[in-house]
């Protein structure tokens, strides 16, 4: 089966849905990292320049189905992408019954999260955003491992369903980068969406020599040996399912951690040795002689997937695990391949960018792209 892919279609005078990855990091409504909206961009003018009437749509975090949230509003990317395109973008809050665009316009839709039946993948839904468009342009590859009615079901009904520029270049490039890599490979998985990327890491650890965790996945590591772990992020029904995996593969495990007693900037930083977290306490970074170990171990590596801050990297006072490990990428001679939509903002905040030899838009599909499965809304693309 071959994937559609938008250069080869004519789109003069069409009406032309994309749907985007714009879940990007905001702090007090400001983008922190532009990372994938700067990605998106050849796609949208490209899709300009050969005669679209142009919608956009992406989803903004997670909030509750059904209900507006002005935090989670995409204004911010509307004003970003109006700079960028030099052209106005408006915000379209409801645009379900249809929407009246000229070829040359461009116009982003709010949240689809804010939709019920976005995340369940409702066929009423996805139909009704199919009927937006004559072509439907799946580009958010940070989000093609979710099978929701924006990245799935509208490519069922829409009449055309074709892959964004974005998405294949991924796609293109992981697959080069991971056929055969230099080994030891090293994989480093963080951050704080732990159901979901544990569940990739049995596959993972079958294809990496080694596996780095930080974040809400090392506490579930953490726990599942014995350590308390105190009030951390960690999901307590999935220790055996990492106990399986500690069996497969070389986890090196945190010896030390940086603890606070609230998940607030301001919170009094201590580093604790592993074994000495209390019951009243939360990990927010690895200690630094952890650091200097895992820091160590990525420089002797030959291929470096990394997805997922190792701490919560945003605040001054948990941020050295993150920065060491980014620092130490940065100066391995290893092929560095990093993604995600925090790890790009660490990437960014931290200057390592151009000392990466790929970085990916996507975190969670990145690791379900090395997992070998095929990606949820490639399948629905394929199977038009
Ligand atoms: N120990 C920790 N406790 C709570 N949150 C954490 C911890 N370590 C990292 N985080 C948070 O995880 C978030 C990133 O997680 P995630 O979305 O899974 O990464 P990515 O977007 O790169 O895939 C960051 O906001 C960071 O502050
Ligand atoms: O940011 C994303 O994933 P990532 O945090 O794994 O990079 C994607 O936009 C998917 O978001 P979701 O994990 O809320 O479905």
């Amino acid at each position: 089966m071959t994937l559609l892919h938008m250069q080869d279609i004519d789109l003069a005078g069409k009406s032309v849905l994309i749907r985007e990855d714009f879940n990007v990091p905001l702090k007090d409504g400001a983008i922190t990292s532009a990372a994938r909206l700067e990605a998106a961009l050849p796609g949208i003018r490209l899709a300009l320049d050969k005669g679209a009437a142009l919608l956009l749509c992406s989803h903004l975090g997670r909030p509750s189905e059904g209900q507006f949230d002005e935090h989670l509003s995409l204004a911010p990317v509307a004003d970003w992408l109006s700079a960028a395109l030099k052209r106005p973008v408006p915000l379209l809050r409801d645009y379900l019954d249809g929407v009246t665009i000229q070829a040359g316009e461009v116009a982003l839709l709010e949240n689809v999260r804010f939709n019920i039946g976005e995340k369940t993948n409702d066929d009423t839904l996805a139909q009704r955003y199919a009927s937006l468009c004559d072509v439907f342009v799946m580009d958010a590859f940070g989000t093609a491992h979710r099978s929701e009615a924006s990245t799935v079901g509208v490519a069922k009904f829409a009449k055309v369903a074709c892959a964004g520029p974005l998405l294949a270049a991924e796609l293109n490039a992981l697959g080069k980068a991971l056929d055969n890599p230099t080994r030891p490979l090293t994989a480093i998985v963080g951050g704080s969406k732990v159901s979901s990327k544990l569940a990739v890491l049995n596959a993972l650890s079958e294809r990496c020599d080694q596996l780095i965790v930080g974040g809400g996945i090392a506490n579930c590591f953490l726990a599942s040996a014995g350590f308390t772990v105190g009030q951390s992020l960690y999901e307590a029904d999935l220790i055996d399912a990492a106990r399986r995996i500690a069996v497969k593969v070389n986890i090196p495990l945190p010896i030390d951690v940086v603890v606070a007693k609230a998940l607030v900037e301001d919170a009094a930083p201590k580093v604790k040795s592993i074994d000495k977290v209390a019951d009243d306490e939360m990990i927010l970074d690895i200690g630094p002689k952890t650091a200097v170990h895992f820091a160590g171990l990525l420089k002797d590596s030959g291929t470096i997937l990394w997805n997922g801050p190792v701490g919560v990297f945003e605040w001054a006072a948990f941020s050295s695990g993150t920065r060491t490990l980014a620092t130490a990428i940065a100066e391995s001679r290893a092929f560095s391949i990093a993604g995600g939509g925090d790890t790009l903002a660490a990437i960014d905040k931290f200057g390592v960018a151009a000392q990466m030899s790929y970085i990916s838009t996507g975190g969670g599909a990145f690791l379900e792209f090395v997992e070998g499965k095929t990606l949820p809304a490639l399948a629905a693309l394929m199977e038009k």
